[in-house]
């Protein structure tokens, strides 16, 4: 078999080191707030988000996402799984601090970096699966909708909470959510906001298992990166791309209309003051535990 290689990672403390001696990694100065790790044995990468404390998605985290989706694929990788170094967190979306009183060039950066990221997930040619070992609202929801798999850890909370917040959901967070949910069930829960809990999130099928551990968890997701054993590669990926294609390619072509929709909805006043009161509460809430 042709070994693969570990292509990009972080050491950092808050993940114990693996006992799997097949697994190695290499550390690069630019990865910051992710570890890449490829098991030699089954091929398949782990992609770890490790910015702490909730691994909000700023623009550094979201643009070492996108190099580690491709350099899954580059490398001919087995599957992808992306899982979290906290044990509460898988992440908790955006970082609101990017939308928030943001500066002109860098929430520009910021949404283009997202829209990338997630066409290259969305879109990725081998078996993608989330380890969602914590809370995953809004951005982390989409994180796992655009895989082709989630397994959760009970007693944590998942879906689009946007309008909470006195922000809109873009249509291709819809959309994608639209995939593993019926119609209904989706447009009352994003219309109210709902956060879903692990047992709610597997009765409506946003999520496919529940298990109690991260490690669990993870080879659940290998079970199922292993279930495309005997399935040629390229009809899979020819075959999901069918399935796939017409989100990515309204996103590929309206992605400067989708930007300034954005910017559009996220510098009007009314929206500022929710959104500053909401991280108010948050900051609030934070000191209180
Ligand atoms: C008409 C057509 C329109 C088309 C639409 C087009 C455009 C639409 C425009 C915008 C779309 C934007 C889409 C947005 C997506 C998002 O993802 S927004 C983010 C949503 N996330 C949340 O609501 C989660 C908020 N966080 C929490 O609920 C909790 O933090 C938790 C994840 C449950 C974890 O709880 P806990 O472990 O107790 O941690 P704390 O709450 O104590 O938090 C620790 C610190 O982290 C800060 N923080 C938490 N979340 C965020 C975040 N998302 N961004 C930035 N910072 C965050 C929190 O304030 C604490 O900070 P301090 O320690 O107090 O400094």
């Amino acid at each position: 078999m042709n070994i693969i290689r570990t292509v990009r990672s972080v050491a950092f403390s808050s993940i114990p080191n693996r006992t799997l001696s097949t697994t190695r990694s290499l550390s690069t100065p630019s990865a910051q707030y992710t570890a890449f790790e490829v098991n030699d044995k089954t091929g398949i990468a782990t992609l770890t988000l490790n910015r702490p404390p909730v691994n909000s998605l700023n623009l550094e985290l979201l643009t070492e996402m996108r190099n580690c989706l491709k350099d899954a694929e580059t490398n001919k990788c087995k599957g992808l799984i992306i899982t979290s170094s906290s044990n509460s967190v898988f992440t908790a979306g955006l970082d609101l601090l990017e939308m928030y009183q943001p500066q002109d060039e860098r929430v520009k950066s910021f949404w283009t970096a997202l829209q990338s990221m997630w066409m290259e997930l969305y879109g990725s040619k081998i078996p993608t699966a989330a380890a969602i070992n914590g809370h995953a609202p809004a951005g982390g929801c989409l994180i796992a909708t655009a895989c082709e798999y989630r397994v959760m850890l009970p007693n944590f909370t998942i879906g689009l909470n946007e309008t909470l917040i006195g922000i809109v959901a873009p249509k291709w967070f819809v959309s994608a959510f639209l995939n593993v949910v019926p119609r209904r069930v989706a447009e009352q829960a994003i219309t109210q906001g709902k956060l879903f809990t692990t047992a709610e999130a597997h009765n409506v099928g946003l999520v496919d298992d529940v298990v109690n551990t991260k490690e669990e968890a993870i080879a659940k997701c290998e079970q199922f990166i292993g279930s495309f054993k005997n399935v040629n590669p390229y009809a899979r990926a020819l075959t999901k791309q069918q399935f796939r294609i017409k989100e990515l390619q309204e996103l590929e072509q309206q992605r400067e209309k989708d930007l300034q929709i954005f910017l559009g909805l996220i510098m009007q006043p009314s929206v500022q003051k929710a959104m500053g009161i909401y991280l108010e509460g948050l900051k609030k809430k934070s000191k209180k535990q």
